[in-house]
């Protein structure tokens, strides 16, 4: 993995601790220890130099027995030559009352000049925690230090926030919160999902020259979306498109009962860059959906099968009536070009059957589906799989995924996306200000153009006789979140509330992706 890489690439805690073994056996260890204890003081030093001094500051350190107890030691012996008063505090002892820690590293912390004592000073402007790290198993029990740390203390994890597991982001019984968290090697998934990611603060990935021994296959990795991601996965039309080469979204959304699901999905697909959408709908979506986009196409029961690169099913349909019908309508105009995609959201997700799932992978249509944490909770209830119940949320992802052969985007204020052969992201960017009624049918709306301007790009390879290689789903559904929840950012920025404003702030930031690309020189799509 290279340096660039470790900052857009996280691998599970184990995976870093497999990495090292064989440059522990070579003798790296205390070279390794000692970049990771640098790499963390200049963090802390950083820390403080943002309040103010940092000569004449307190740090302390709260010290376990073992590695990550080592690193927090030399990284308070570095600080110590910067002028900090340096206290290291022991949270394990043997039964003789003598600390349990890295000799080795409180031999440089006394050399240095610095102490130790059995609580964290009052003026302490910043607490370490080295308490536990890759080695932590089971559950912790905070040690009295710990808990008596003044609620505001400013804390900077080393590694990992002791008591969280670096694999899942699990919490089984406490763990300390981090402002901050330097973390070696590369990043660990566990800071990124799950409770983990509430703990960890913000995450700095140090770079221990473990690159080459991580781990590479797409199930044992989580990838980051950021910016050239997305518009490497929904880069800009080409010059020579037209609106059927940018893709035709089909939009099966919205009833009577819930008329506003079918404007927003068609907004949001029109503003993610769709060269084109169908509503499929009663006469009263249509008449909303053309009132609101007279560029739009409307009809009962959709364009005609070949059309439609992408069809998004589900958001607002009224399971009282006809959703089930409008459903199957979707599935069969699926059968009929089954390289075209599907969104699957909202009332979708209640419908769906394993049979379904199963025919539209044989088909080999790309298939995404969106719950939020109680549809995915419903979803695994309705639709098992083996291991999709596992407290690891990536764990029960890919378990799921692989079983039933499609791809979930599984929203959040850190949404997952992951596909059947294990590949996941990370969108890490969503705020609170999605977390409203509407938005999700504004990214299922994105999702279609997304996927459906993938798909005409396929065809239009295949046509012109090359092998376009399989749908990045993940990907794709990881940049349609991603436009989302910078649309998101962007609408509380402009002091916008509702929902009806997002679809514009998604058409701002698709188009200012692509505009970057341009002045980047980057290829389009
Ligand atoms: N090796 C290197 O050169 C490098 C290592 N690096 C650093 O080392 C860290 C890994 O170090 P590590 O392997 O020593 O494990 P670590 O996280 O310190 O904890 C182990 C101790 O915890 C204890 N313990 C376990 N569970 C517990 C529980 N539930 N509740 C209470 N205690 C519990 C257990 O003690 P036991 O209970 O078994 O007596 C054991 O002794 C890694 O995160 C990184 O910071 C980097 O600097 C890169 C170079
Ligand atoms: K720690």
């Amino acid at each position: 993995m290279s340096v660039e890489e470790l900052r857009r690439v996280a691998v599970a805690g184990s995976a870093v601790r497999a990495a090292e073994a064989p440059l522990l056996a070579a003798g790296r260890g205390p070279a390794m220890m000692r970049d990771a204890a640098w790499a963390l003081a200049e963090h802390a030093a950083a820390l403080l130099r943002a309040r103010g001094p940092v000569a004449g500051t307190t740090v302390a350190a709260l010290v376990g027995p073992g590695n990550n107890g080592g690193d927090a030691l030399f990284a308070l012996a570095f600080l110590r030559r910067r002028g900090v008063a340096a206290v290291a505090v022991p949270v394990r002892h043997d039964d003789d009352g003598a600390p349990r820690w890295h000799a080795e590293g409180w031999a440089a912390l006394r050399a240095a000049g610095g102490r130790r004592a059995d609580a964290v000073p009052a003026a302490a402007a910043l607490v370490i925690d080295g308490m536990l790290g890759t080695g932590f198993a089971g559950e912790l029990t905070l040690p009295p230090a710990a808990r008596a740390l003044p609620r505001d203390a400013v804390v900077l994890a080393c590694d990992v926030p002791s008591g969280v597991d670096a694999d899942t982001g699990e919490v089984r019984g406490e763990a300390l919160r981090a402002d901050a968290t330097v973390t070696f090697g590369a990043l660990k998934t566990g800071l990124l999902v799950g409770e983990g990611a509430a703990l960890a603060g913000e995450v700095h990935p140090v770079d221990i020259g473990l690159g080459p021994q991580l781990p590479t296959s797409p199930a044992a990795r989580l990838r980051l979306a950021d910016e050239a991601a997305v518009r490497a996965a929904h880069p800009a039309p080409a010059p020579d498109a037209h609106k059927y080469t940018r893709g035709l979204v089909a939009v099966a959304a919205g009833s009577p009962r819930y008329p506003g699901a079918a404007v927003l999905s068609c907004s949001g697909a029109l503003h993610a860059g769709a060269g084109m959408v169908h509503h499929a709908g009663p006469e009263a979506t249509r008449d909303r959906v053309l009132a609101e986009h007279p560029e739009a196409l409307v009809s009962t029961e959709g364009p005609a099968p070949d059309r439609a690169d992408a069809w998004v099913a589900g958001p607002g349909l009224d399971t009282q009536d006809d959703a089930r019908r409008r459903w199957e309508g979707v599935l069969s105009a699926l059968a009929e070009r089954p390289e075209a995609a599907l969104v699957a959201d909202a009332s979708a997700l209640e419908l769906v059957t394993a049979a379904q799932l199963r025919a539209l992978r044989e088909a080999g249509t790309p298939v995404v589906l969106t719950p939020h944490a109680g549809e995915w909770a419903r979803l695994r209830e309705r639709l098992p799989a083996d291991g999709a119940d596992a407290a690891d949320p990536l764990a029960a992802l890919r378990a799921w995924s692989a079983a039933h052969g499609a791809t979930v985007l599984l929203k959040g204020p850190r949404t997952l996306t992951v596909q059947p052969d294990g590949e996941a992201w990370l969108v890490a960017d969503g705020g609170p200000e999605l977390a409203m009624g509407g938005t999700g049918d504004v990214l299922a709306g994105a999702l279609g153009a997304v996927l459906a301007a993938d798909v005409a790009r396929r065809s239009r390879a295949r046509r012109a006789g090359q092998a376009p290689g399989p749908v990045p789903t993940a990907a794709l559904a990881a940049a349609a979140a991603w436009l989302h929840a910078r649309a998101g950012a962007e609408q509380a920025r402009a002091g916008r509330l509702t929902t009806r404003t997002l679809p514009a702030a998604l058409g701002a930031v698709t188009a200012r992706l692509w505009r970057a690309g341009d002045e980047d020189g980057r290829t389009r799509g």
